[in-house]
């Protein structure tokens, strides 16, 4: 079978392959608790507030591949083991884009094994986002869609930057099925009667429109971003941490567990789902839209 083939994604993808760490200078208060130096994102922790901040830092678009999304486990790995962080603010190193979602050269056509830890280890990153004992706060500075959104949708608060910027989960447009624990995790934030629609349409939202659906929780000039999302920090952090920790898993807990009962069965599906030869056809027509930049936001 012919498959569509895309110069410029791969263009971009060998580009991001070569991964570009930027260097931060750090405030006294500060650490770097980035994974390693080649790392993909950058880490800080202040010691004064408690309050770490992960920037997604895979230019040009965070597309979430094998490697960033190590990165992300092993940095929240680091962040939770320290008893003296009790927040984490998620935001990007790009201004204008937040996270593009899955990187699209681990679906497309991809090695079995390589597709099976891809899949795990974005599973791992949400299991622990979603059930992290950290206050979590998404700094949205710029487009979020698919995986980018589900990103956002695991913390406990999501402050988006004004502008043209899209989010949503949007993988119907790409012929694909949004998982079941992307599904979940929509319709707790926003309701069953607007998941609905939202899914099945792969609604992609401007922020405006996210504000009024509840899929956001606040709408601020971008230059606001960040600061927002620290404020609003220090109301979650107002609340003594055992009390809304056990608060958060109550919550999620029902959520958590039904994904635990059918992970393995979830990367038995999506296997089978992405070797498939329709799949890889539609993948491949996304692609060329993707390339003559179709994509709209409700
Ligand atoms: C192994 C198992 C895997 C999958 C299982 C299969 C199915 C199960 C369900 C799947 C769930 C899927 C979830 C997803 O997240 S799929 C990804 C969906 N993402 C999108 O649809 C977004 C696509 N991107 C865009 O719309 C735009 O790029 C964006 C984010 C609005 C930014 O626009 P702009 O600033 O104009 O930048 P460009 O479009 O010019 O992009 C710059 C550069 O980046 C490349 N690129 C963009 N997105 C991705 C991506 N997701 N992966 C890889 N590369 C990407 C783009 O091609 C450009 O490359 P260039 O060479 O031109 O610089």
């Amino acid at each position: 079978m012919a498959l569509s083939f895309n110069p410029r994604l791969v263009r971009g993808v060998s580009r991001c392959h070569a991964i570009v760490t930027a260097k931060m200078a750090l405030a006294a208060s500060c650490r770097d608790f980035s994974a390693a130096e080649k790392s993909t994102v950058i880490v800080n922790l202040n010691d004064n507030t408690g309050v770490a901040t992960i920037q997604l830092n895979r230019p040009p678009v965070n597309s979430l591949n094998l490697q960033l999304l190590t990165d992300i486990k092993i940095a929240l790995d680091k962040l939770q083991m320290k008893k003296d962080c009790r927040g984490m603010i998620l935001t990007s190193s790009s201004p204008g884009i937040f996270c593009a979602g899955l990187d699209f050269m681990e679906m497309h056509n991809p090695q079995e094994g390589r597709a099976r830890e891809f899949w795990r280890s974005l599973q791992e990153v949400w299991k622990m986002l979603y059930g992290s004992r950290l206050a979590t706060i998404a700094a949205i500075n710029g487009h979020s869609p698919a995986g980018g959104c589900l990103l956002s949708l695991t913390c406990d608060y999501r402050v988006m930057a004004q502008g043209k910027f899209m989010i949503g989960l949007n993988e119907t447009l790409l012929g694909m099925v949004a998982p079941f624990w992307f599904q979940d995790t929509m319709t707790n934030t926003i309701g069953h009667r607007e998941a609905e629609k939202a899914l099945q349409l792969g609604l992609l939202y401007s922020g405006e429109n996210a504000l009024n659906v509840g899929l956001i929780d606040e709408l601020v000039p971008p230059e606001k971003v960040m600061q927002t999302a620290q404020v609003q920090m220090q109301t979650w952090l107002k609340i003594p941490d055992l009390a809304r920790r056990l608060t958060k898993e109550q919550m999620r807990g029902p959520t958590l567990q039904k994904f635990v009962q059918r992970q393995n069965e979830d990367v038995d599906q999506i296997m089978k789902f992405i070797m498939d030869s329709a799949t890889q056809r539609s993948l491949g027509i996304y692609l060329n839209t993707l390339k003559h930049k179709q994509l709209t936001s409700v």
